[in-house]
Formats: structure tokens, sequence, C-alpha cells
């Protein structure tokens, strides 16, 4: 952090918030200084996001105290308010206008700047955002639509940097960035704070909080439990401090369940995830928890969209059941035989805002409660509640809207939703995003449960600690073709990196290959290290 001293930025003391009966912020204190990183950790539902809204003027406190740059201030009655005094918020959900242009997107909310600034001027300014933070920006003109998941929050966090903000606030949305962006992203924070401007980092990542954290404020159950500078703090410390409690052990990654016997559940052959790559296979067997890495927009979304139906391509995936073979033609067809898909966006492609809890977790298994023509609520209730306990989801009241619930507790639904049509094989498209780590590592533990049952689960990662800590081999994809397969026993983080940028065969002390470039091979159980032995030598 620069030296540079003089009040904090913003001060706020004893804040509470209510939402009806949820108390969301109980008490709540939290100094920003000037050009320091400060990050905000707690589990989901903690008051984290309530808190920064409150920053940012979207809501308004119950109670407590408002200091800017030293001075007392009333709370910002509006977001505009809160831009004007040169706070600038990026939400976790990728908030876009996709029919609009990249250049509207950066632009838009900016109309009282953008109406004195020549169109020249504009395409100027957004142009050198995106290039700092993109290595491959879009054009300007192109619809935001047609980017990709990264791209799109790269537009959103370009809007609030060219506001050059006196305070950036970050809430979760580093987690839709893929590799490089993030990187580049966290170089512009450094910059910023170099030249005195702030920034508060809300995120479930140790990583991201070493990288770049000067200070952290750490929330549980609505309340500040205290403030950290770097050097203070380690994982244990702050779990303990999140949850009151000692941090689950992080295990040594986990005991593989399938073996070559393991029957295969899914076989995908001469798969081609774009016009003229090299095809490769999949074979899948049950028990299996198989990882799916890579830099962003390099084919992995278009892999596990194809093994569930969901994005034609050529080659074929089948389901294979016993003697039985089944081709999966589409999204329907892969449900009914047993293949479940938890999408990545929650907002666009999982959650339905204008439902409630239960009926967000009931819809793909509605006909479980079917009571005659009717839907039995209290049967969808009922069965939600195992999971519930399982995944320890945090709610008020299942008929309440799923809107009420924080980010991390809504994913958690989408994901009970599909546990709970009891599918064969799951696909997972990065389903930690956005949930906490104690969370994590009950989601973990529920997936080798289901694992040792018979499950088979291909789960896609933009976390390394999460490859090496959960899956029994990981398929790394470059430029729309499988480029690497990394067993268990291949897994290490320099090397899984390293094939995301394409990184050859290197060799270890021991003289074992590394990664490797796949041929038209089958990625399949078992065979992946030995393979790799025999290309190395
Ligand atoms: N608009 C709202 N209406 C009702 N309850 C809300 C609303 N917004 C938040 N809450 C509740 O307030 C509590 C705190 O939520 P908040 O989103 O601040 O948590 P968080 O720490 O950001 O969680 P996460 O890590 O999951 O994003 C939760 O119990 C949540 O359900």
């Amino acid at each position: 952090m620069a030296e540079l001293g003089g009040p904090p930025v913003v001060s706020v003391s004893n804040l509470a918030k209510s939402f009806g009966p949820t108390r969301a912020i109980v008490d709540a204190t939290l100094q920003v200084l000037p050009g320091e990183v400060h990050a905000i950790v707690g589990e989901n539902g903690s008051g984290k996001s309530t808190l920064v809204k409150i920053l940012s003027g979207v809501h308004q406190p119950g109670a407590g105290s408002l200091e800017v740059a030293g001075s007392p201030a009333r709370f910002f009655p509006t977001p505009r308010a809160a831009q004007a005094a040169g706070i600038a918020t990026v939400f976790q959900e990728v908030l876009t206008v996709d029919t609009r242009s990249v250049l509207d997107n950066i632009w838009i909310g900016l109309e009282s700047v953008s109406n004195r600034v020549r169109q020249a001027e504009k395409r100027r300014r957004a142009r050198a955002v995106l290039a700092e933070l993109l290595e491959h920006p879009p054009a300007l003109d192109d619809e935001v639509g047609d980017l990709s998941l990264s791209e799109r929050q790269a537009c959103s966090i370009a809007r609030s940097l060219i506001r050059e903000p006196k305070l950036l606030i970050l809430d979760e949305a580093t987690s839709a960035l893929d590799f490089s962006t993030r990187s580049r992203l966290f170089g512009m924070v450094r910059r910023r704070a170099a030249e005195g401007a702030s920034t508060i980092l809300i995120t479930h990542r140790m990583d991201e909080i070493d990288e770049i954290g000067d200070r952290i404020t750490v929330m549980r159950s609505g309340s500040t439990v205290g403030t950290l500078a770097r050097g203070e703090w380690n994982p244990e410390i702050l779990v303990q401090m999140m949850t009151g409690a000692a941090e689950q052990a992080a295990r040594e990654g986990r005991e593989p369940v399938a073996s070559a016997d393991s029957a295969v559940v899914l076989e995908a052959r001469e798969l081609a995830l774009r016009p003229g790559a090299r095809p490769f296979g999949l074979s899948l067997r049950a028990g299996e928890v198989v990882g799916v890495a890579g830099l962003e927009g390099h084919g992995q979304d278009v892999f596990l969209k194809a093994l569930a139906g969901l994005e034609p391509v050529e080659g074929e995936v089948e389901r294979v059941d016993g003697s039985a073979r089944h081709v999966v033609r589409s999204h329907r067809g892969a449900s009914r035989l047993g293949i479940a898909y938890v999408p990545r966006e929650r907002r666009a492609e999982s959650i339905f805002e204008w439902m409630s809890i239960v009926e967000n977790f009931a819809i793909a298994t509605a006909q479980e409660d079917r009571r005659g023509p009717f839907l039995s609520e209290r049967s969808s209730s009922t069965r939600f509640a195992e999971y519930l306990d399982l995944l320890k989801i945090k709610i008020g009241r299942g008929g309440d809207a799923i809107t009420t619930l924080s980010g991390g507790n809504q994913q958690k639904v989408t994901i009970a939703r599909w546990l709970a049509a009891h599918p064969r094989i799951l696909i997972l498209n990065d389903p930690t995003r956005g949930i906490d780590v104690n969370a994590k590592r009950d989601l973990y533990t529920l997936l080798d449960v289901l694992a040792k049952e018979g499950l088979a689960v291909v789960m896609l990662s933009t976390e390394v600690d999460e490859h090496l800590e959960l899956m029994d081999r990981v398929l790394v994809f470059r430029e729309g073709e499988l480029a690497a397969e990394l067993s268990r026993a291949e897994l290490t983080r320099e090397r899984l990196v390293a094939s995301f940028f394409g990184g050859q065969s290197s060799t270890d002390s021991t003289g074992t290959a590394s990664t490797r470039t796949a041929s038209t091979g089958t990625a399949s159980t078992g065979t992946a290290s030995a393979d790799n032995e025999r290309q190395a030598s």
C-alpha cells in the first residue's frame, strides 16, 4: 500500500440494516484508507454485499454514521449520489445491456459526463481502459451479447474504471473473470493504489486476498468482527474469525473412487468444438470426478454444453448404461438419460427471479410433487429440507423470493435443484463461484459421497486449488481443443497453469512428464498417467 496518510476515504460506524425480519447487518464498522486495497471476507449471507450496497447508495441503513474524507456525511440516497462522491461499484452478477455495443455499455450511466465528451474522446478513453484490462479487447462496436462472460464482466469493470473513482468496489466481481483478465485487473488496482485511489475487494478467494489485499475486514452474521493488516492473517485465522470455529481441514486431495474397472457411463467420440478443431474423445466412468480447465473462452463451456445436449458440435455423445447405448441429441434427451447440467450464469441461466426459493428448487423435479392435477407445495418443501442441511443453505422462509437470498445461497439452491433429480452424470459449470470456503468444502464432501455412490461428475472450475483438491483428472482446453489431460498423480499448480498457456511436457526432478499435448486421443481413466510417461520417454 502506498503510505499516503490522510483521513479515510470513507468510514462507517455501527451500521445496521434489516430486510423485514432479516437482520442483514447488525453492527458493522469499516474504514477505508487512501490508496489501500481493503478486502472484506465472510461466509455467504454474512452481510458483505449489503454493506457495500449501502456505501454505493443502493440501500439505506437503519442505523449508523458515515464520514467521507474525514467529514460527517449523509448516507448516499441514490447510486448516482455515491458515484458523484467518487464511489464506483461492480457487482457479482454481470450487468450489461447485451443488445448494445461495447462502447455504449462502458458509457452507460455516465450521461451527465458523456453528453459533454466528444464521440472520438469517448472511443479513445474506452479503448484505453479495455486495452489495459483485456489481452484481446473486443471492438468497441461489437454487441456485448456476443462476448464471453469474462469479457462482459470486463465491460462492467471498464464502466467503473472510466470514472476514475476514488473508491472502486469490486463485489465478487472478479469471479467471472478469466485468469489473464483478473491478473491485468489486479495490475490496474495496484497502479490506482500507487496513485492514492482505494479499492474494496469482496472475494471468497484466499489467493486474491494474498495477492493484493493490504487489510482485511472479516464479517460474521451481519457484524464486522475485526480488521487485520497484511502479515496478521492466514487462512486458519480468517476462517476462525468468519465462522467462530476452526477451519474444516483442507484435504490433501480425494481418494479416487473410480478405477479402470468402473463402468463407463458416458462416451464422447470425435468431438470437434469448433470447425476445423482437432477432434477428441472422452470416456467417463461411474464415480469419477473430472475437472475442466483452461483460460476463459477456449472451448470448456462448449464442451460441457455438448455433453449436456445443449450445444450441437461435430461428433457424438453417448450415454452408456450397461449394454444399452443412447446418443444424446438434445438437452431434454440428456436429462431423461440422467445427465444434469448446472449452468454458470446464475442470473441469466438458472435463477427464476419471480419465483420463490422452493419453487426455484423444485422446478426441475416438479413431477415428484404432483398430487392429481395439482402441485403440492408441502412435498416440494419436504424434499428441499433435505438439501438445506446437506448444503447448509441459509434461508428465511422457503416461500420468500429467491432474490432475498445472498448470491452464494442462490447458487446452492440451483445445485440442490439438480441433485434432487438424482442424476447419474452431473455436469457443473463453475459451481463454486461465489460460495464461501466452508460451503465449498461441504460441496466437495458431498460430491465425494455421491461419487462413491457411482455418480460421475464433470466440473468446470476457474480455481486451480479446486482442481488440485477435488479432481481425479483434469482436461485442459486451449483454442477449442483438448490440449492436455493431467491425471491425479500429475496435478500440480505449476503444471496446470503451464498447460493453460500451452505448456508442453516438462520434466520434474524425478524425470516424470507433467503435461502433454493431447493427440487425437480419448481422455479416459487410469491410462493417462502411464500414457504420459510413455510419451515423455
Ligand atoms: N433485498 C433483500 N431482501 C431480503 N433479504 C435480503 C436482501 N438482500 C440481502 N438479504 C439478506 O441479508 C443477508 C445478508 O446478505 P448479503 O447479500 O449481504 O450477504 P453476503 O455476505 O454478501 O453473501 P454472499 O457471500 O453469499 O454474496 C442474507 O441473509 C440475505 O438473505
